[in-house]
């Protein structure tokens, strides 16, 4: 595939029963392999329905495409092998290990033995993550945050070249924030495109190369986060009043002073 930019082209959600459309006419174009891109706003936004309607788990009117490959007219199967999808809340079965678990999702096992093949890719994605001494615990034993670490691994391990991450730290303390974080930069260094819903801004600002905010079904500002995170922004897109202040390493902070 010579183009590997994902494209989306006047995409609407609307869901049954819904009085209006959740997202409504989003066009982003040349979502690049090898960067973070971050969707942000608030709750309600639309965020976490633009990265269904990417995975193909709800119905859209639009276009998405990957390259020139309109991602509507892709099997199931093959689709599942270019973007990958990790939900707000796993899905993942209890009773399994967290080995059988990323196992499972690599999908790539042959009867009861996991294929040599599956077998690497699960345990570099747990060692990645850091939690290969956790590969034998069954799910059911695990903390929030073990917990989602094993869904990421769940993604990592089927090695997509779209991963599509939604709130992928929301669980997790200072420490594994960064060190996913770091782990989800060399994938995208390795040239993945990810996408990923944040609501920490400053974890966001400090490793990804573009945001895309939404409000009300809509996208207000798209860019670099020097271009994108102000004041301004934050004010129309938020409701808050807050200052942002670069500091000389280029890692932005916000400082929320009120609402209003
Ligand atoms: N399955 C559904 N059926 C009907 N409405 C839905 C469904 N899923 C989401 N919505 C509505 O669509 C809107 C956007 O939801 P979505 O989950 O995409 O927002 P979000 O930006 O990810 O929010 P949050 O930050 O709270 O996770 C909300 O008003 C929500 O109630």
């Amino acid at each position: 595939m010579a183009d590997r930019h994902l494209h989306i082209r006047d995409l609407s959600v609307s869901y049954p029963r819904a009085t209006r459309p959740t997202l409504d006419g989003i066009t982003l174009e040349r979502i690049a392999p090898g960067r973070m891109t971050v969707f942000a706003g608030p709750n309600g936004a639309g965020k976490s329905t633009l990265l269904k309607a990417i995975a193909g788990t709800v119905r859209y009117s639009g276009v998405i495409r990957l390259g020139d490959t309109d991602l509507a007219s892709l099997p199931p199967r093959e689709k599942s092998g270019l973007i990958g999808f990790m939900p707000q809340s796993g899905s993942a079965r209890a009773r399994l290990t967290v080995l059988e678990a990323v196992l499972a999702a690599t999908d790539i096992t042959s009867g009861l033995r996991a294929s040599r093949q599956s077998m690497d890719a699960a345990c570099d994605a747990l060692e990645r993550l850091g939690i290969l001494q956790l590969a034998q615990t069954p799910l059911a034993s695990l903390s929030g945050g073990q917990r989602q670490l094993a869904v990421l691994a769940q993604s990592l391990a089927r090695r997509p070249p779209v991963l599509l991450l939604d709130e992928p730290t929301s669980a997790l303390d200072l420490r594994h924030q960064f060190e996913v974080m770091a782990v989800l930069q060399s994938l995208a260094d390795e040239g993945t495109t990810i996408i990923l819903v944040l609501h920490d801004l400053a974890l966001a600002a400090r490793w990804a190369g573009h945001f895309v905010f939404l409000a009300d079904g809509r996208i207000a500002a798209a860019g670099a986060a020097v271009e994108t995170l102000t004041p301004a922004l934050l004010h129309k897109v938020y409701g808050i009043r807050a200052e942002v202040a670069t500091r000389p390493d280029g890692a932005m902070t916000i400082h929320v002073l009120a609402p209003g």
